[in-house]
């Protein structure tokens, strides 16, 4: 036994090195020739290559750099549970407990055998001078630099300050350094090398990534009917078979949540479910982290359902699975949470949920990151962390084998898996799941016709890097010395939250241009008057809520006529198309009156309420209403039927255009054409040209009940009872109008020789007339033209404004907004 391996066993207490790499690299350390490099898996021993060597030389002090002070904390909680004085300074002390360490640090045999710094202490006036004295006088064994990655901008947690330590390296050549990371890419490798500037040659020390005793494998949330169920069925099975142990040793396993939300409700319902799980995340308080921390590490709860603060400094072999509900952040974030599982080298689970629209989420707020980054480097760094996060989103949504993602990750060769990943085990049975994946994934997004719900993504991801920071943060206090981070962060919190509300207001203006699209189509087939200028002159205001609030008001006025039936008193002849008449009257009064959209509403809930309330007697308006001698398609099929007897079809809403046009042939296959027929043809083009006068068609094609069939053909002997066809013909300033001259003039002379069709293809009818679904298919037969295909007609009343609740008896309560079918 040399003096390593006794030193091993004296202050660490273990007989043996966890592995050769360990070994090899203790001994490198302690010859102090070289700076050495260690990149070693989470688990793996680092610490002690760097702890032991410094312990073989007395009266000497270890200087450690350390991102954060929880990870001091615990690794001075360590050490002195070894009976080693280990120390920091730092912001958070008593000035006498730092007066203390500063005096011992100067004695001529410091007792302090390590000294724990953040990097912003570094910095520090106070620290300098501290250094150059334990210099000057050969008090510093080594310099450390634990989770040396930070120093990298490729790396997942880069600290600017860490790129400082350079200048120290150079400053004080006569000290080794020694530099370790669990995490490092090729890329990261190379700027810890370079940004520190280690003495070449680098003693370097790398055990592969593959973790042989972990099973890697993907679960799509989408393809499974209970998420958390088979969670709950996951852990069970991974917590078993632990029977003979002590409490302390039992089967553990981590659930990584992103938000804090999330880590309640999912402790929450696997305790339903049979797996005692408690929460934790960076809002609890310090006693409540440290009591759910300890209860799992005791074994009492087996299950922690956790943000990412969750696992830095917490050493328990025993954790047989760790989950990721989501998509982690990135590559080395994910190997290294995952690799805490199976420290005692015993198998164990690793496995993601994913979810794609949070996918989503993250994508859109690491995509702000670059939007929003200031210098080149700041756009550099949010690159890469993209380009990570793509390798992240590659790992779930491939077949390829998960290991050698990692390997891939860290520049080495590809791992022999095996059956150490789903992939690898059964690629077929992955690719099917994830063809299902995508295949739901997809129906969902156009199920959502376009529009990925980004309501809360800022909660999904936990506000991005910076949400997962803060959550880091919040758990190991100040992250660090700087005293202007919490101003930063909460800026940086702040220009997210503004960029993602940007975002948003974006998006709500591009859903309210395709409103207005929508709506100047509606008003093509509105009843309603001066249908176009509904949003400028009444902002916010559309023409299917007018549809809705003009459907009930003729609703009202129907019954109101229904209700005189059986009064004697002598009642006004008003036909059905009357009662509309007058309801489009009174709706235009109220619409033309109002300003604002409430005002409108208001104007119309009381105008319906006031119908509603003439119990006894017809309504004044009613009453004084004048019908207006118009031009109706009532007339126009007394013409066309004048002219076309004995020819006529009888086919109820079926009207060739033929007939429309009156067409004669001759023997010679020449047109003729009457003079009346030339009238009538005009007329029928100027329905097929106006898509206004074709609205009007819905009424004259829907199928009737018996009782409306009856009360249409007494109103078609009426002269005054045809349907309104030029019901926007009157001037008013806030319409346009097409006249049927001007429509004429347009008229496309080669189209007469096609055959018009106007056909309902679908009608719908429901309890209420206002609320039947009418499509009028028009095709011009023949060669099918691009016209033809315009001149499709749909309408299909709706309702996308909630009408007020004091308005009983809505039937386009029920309406959803309009569907364009083609
Ligand atoms: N030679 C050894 N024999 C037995 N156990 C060891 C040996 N070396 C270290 N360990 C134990 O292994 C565990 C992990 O060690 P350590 O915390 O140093 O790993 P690490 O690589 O630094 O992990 P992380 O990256 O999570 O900090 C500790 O419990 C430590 O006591």
């Amino acid at each position: 036994m040399d003096n390593v391996t006794e030193k091993l066993l004296q202050c660490f207490g273990h007989k043996k090195f966890k592995s050769e790499l360990q070994e090899r690299a203790v001994r490198a350390i302690a010859r102090g020739v070289h700076d050495v490099y260690v990149s070693m898996p989470t688990g793996s021993g680092k610490s002690l290559c760097f702890q032991l060597p410094a312990m073989l030389q007395d009266n000497k002090v270890a200087i450690v750099f350390s991102p954060l002070l929880a990870l001091i904390k615990d690794q001075i909680d360590h050490l002195t549970r070894l009976k080693i004085q280990a120390e920091s300074i730092n912001s958070k002390m008593t000035s006498k407990d730092r007066e203390r360490v500063l005096n011992d640090l100067q004695s001529m045999k410091p007792n302090t055998r390590f000294l724990y710094i953040t990097p912003e202490q570094a910095a520090t006036v106070t620290f300098k001078a501290l250094l150059e004295h334990l210099v000057k006088y050969k008090k510093v064994s080594y310099i450390i630099v634990d989770e040396a990655h930070c120093v990298s901008e490729w790396g997942h947690d880069f600290r600017p300050d860490y790129l400082k330590l350079g200048f120290l390296r150079e400053k004080f050549k006569s000290i080794p350094w020694v530099a370790l990371t669990a995490t490092a890419s090729t890329e990261v490798t190379k700027d810890i090398l370079e940004n520190l500037k280690l003495l070449h040659p680098v003693a370097q020390f790398k055990t592969p990534s593959f973790r042989r005793n972990l099973f890697y494998d993907v679960v799509y949330q989408n393809c499974i009917e209970d998420e958390v169920g088979d969670l709950a069925e996951f852990l069970k099975k991974s917590l078993k078979d632990d029977d003979n142990v002590k409490a302390r040793d039992k089967n553990a396993a981590i659930v990584y949540c992103r938000t804090r939300e999330q880590t309640e409700d999912i402790a929450r319902m696997l305790c339903n479910k049979g797996v005692k799980s408690l929460a934790y995340h960076g809002g609890l308080k310090g006693s409540e982290r440290v009591s759910v921390q300890e209860q799992w590490f005791n074994g009492e709860f087996p299950c922690v359902c956790a943000t990412v603060s969750f696992g830095m400094g917490v050493d328990k072999a025993s954790v047989r699975a760790v989950v990721h509900w989501g998509l982690p952040q990135n590559v080395a974030a994910y190997y290294q949470e995952s690799g805490r599982a199976g420290r005692d080298g015993k198998p164990a689970f690793c496995r993601i949920y994913y979810c794609r629209s949070e996918r989503n989420a993250v994508d859109f707020l690491l995509k702000s990151d670059i939007a929003r980054s200031k210098t080149p480097e700041q756009k550099q760094r949010c690159k890469n962390a993209y380009k990570s996060f793509e390798i992240m989103v590659k790992y779930c949504e491939d077949v390829g084998c998960r290991h050698k993602t990692f390997a891939d990750y860290f520049g080495e060769e590809p791992p022999r898996c095996g059956t150490r990943c789903d992939a690898c085990t059964d690629a077929r049975a992955v690719r099917r799941a994830l063809e299902q994946h995508m295949r739901r994934a997809m129906s969902a997004t156009l199920h959502r016709a376009g529009f990925v719900s980004h309501d809360d993504s800022s909660d999904l991801y936990g506000q991005g890097r910076d949400g997962q920071k803060r959550e880091i943060e919040s758990y190991y206090g100040d992250g660090g010395d700087d005293s202007d981070g919490e101003s930063s962060r909460r800026r940086v919190a702040e220009e997210t939250r503004s960029l993602i509300m940007h975002e948003f207001a974006q998006r709500k203006k591009s859903i309210e241009k395709d409103k207005k699209s929508n709506d100047s189509e509606s008003a093509k087939y509105s009843k309603c008057k001066a249908a176009d200028s509904t949003s400028t002159k009444v902002n916010g205001l559309t023409v299917a809520s007018r549809e809705s609030y003009l459907s009930l008001l003729k609703n009202a006025l129907n019954e109101n006529l229904a209700s005189l039936k059986d009064v004697d008193e002598p009642i006004k002849p008003l036909s059905k198309n009357n009662v509309e008449q007058c309801a489009i009257e009174l709706e235009y009064e109220a619409f033309s009156s109002s300003t604002v959209i409430s005002l409108y509403r208001r104007a119309m809930t009381k105008l319906i309420a006031t119908v509603k309330a003439s119990k006894d007697s017809l309504y004044f308006r009613l009453k004084t209403f004048e019908p207006k001698k118009r031009e109706t398609l009532g007339e126009l099929v007394k013409d066309f039927e004048k002219s076309k007897q004995g020819e006529s079809h009888k086919s109820h809403g079926f009207i060739t255009a033929s007939q429309l046009e009156g067409r004669i042939e001759d023997k010679n296959g020449a047109r003729e054409l009457s003079k009346a027929d030339r009238e009538t043809k005009r007329k029928a083009n100027s329905f097929k040209k106006d898509s206004l006068t074709q609205t009007k068609l819905k009424s004259f094609f829907t199928p009737k009940t018996a009782q409306e069939s009856s009360e249409t053909s007494s109103s078609a002997s009426d002269d005054e009872g045809g349907l309104i066809i030029d019901e926007h013909s009157k001037p008013d300033p806030c319409e346009s109008t097409l006249k049927l001259d001007e429509i004429e003039d347009n008229t496309d002379e080669d189209d007469i020789d096609k055959t018009l069709k106007i056909e309902e293809i679908s009608s719908n009818s429901k309890n209420d007339s206002n609320s039947k679904t009418l499509v009028i298919n028009i095709t011009l037969q023949g060669v099918p033209s691009k016209r033809a295909n315009e001149e499709k007609v749909e309408h299909e009343q709706e309702d996308t404004h909630p009408v007020d609740e004091n308005i009983k008896g809505s039937p386009n309560k029920k309406h959803g907004p309009a569907k364009k079918k083609n």
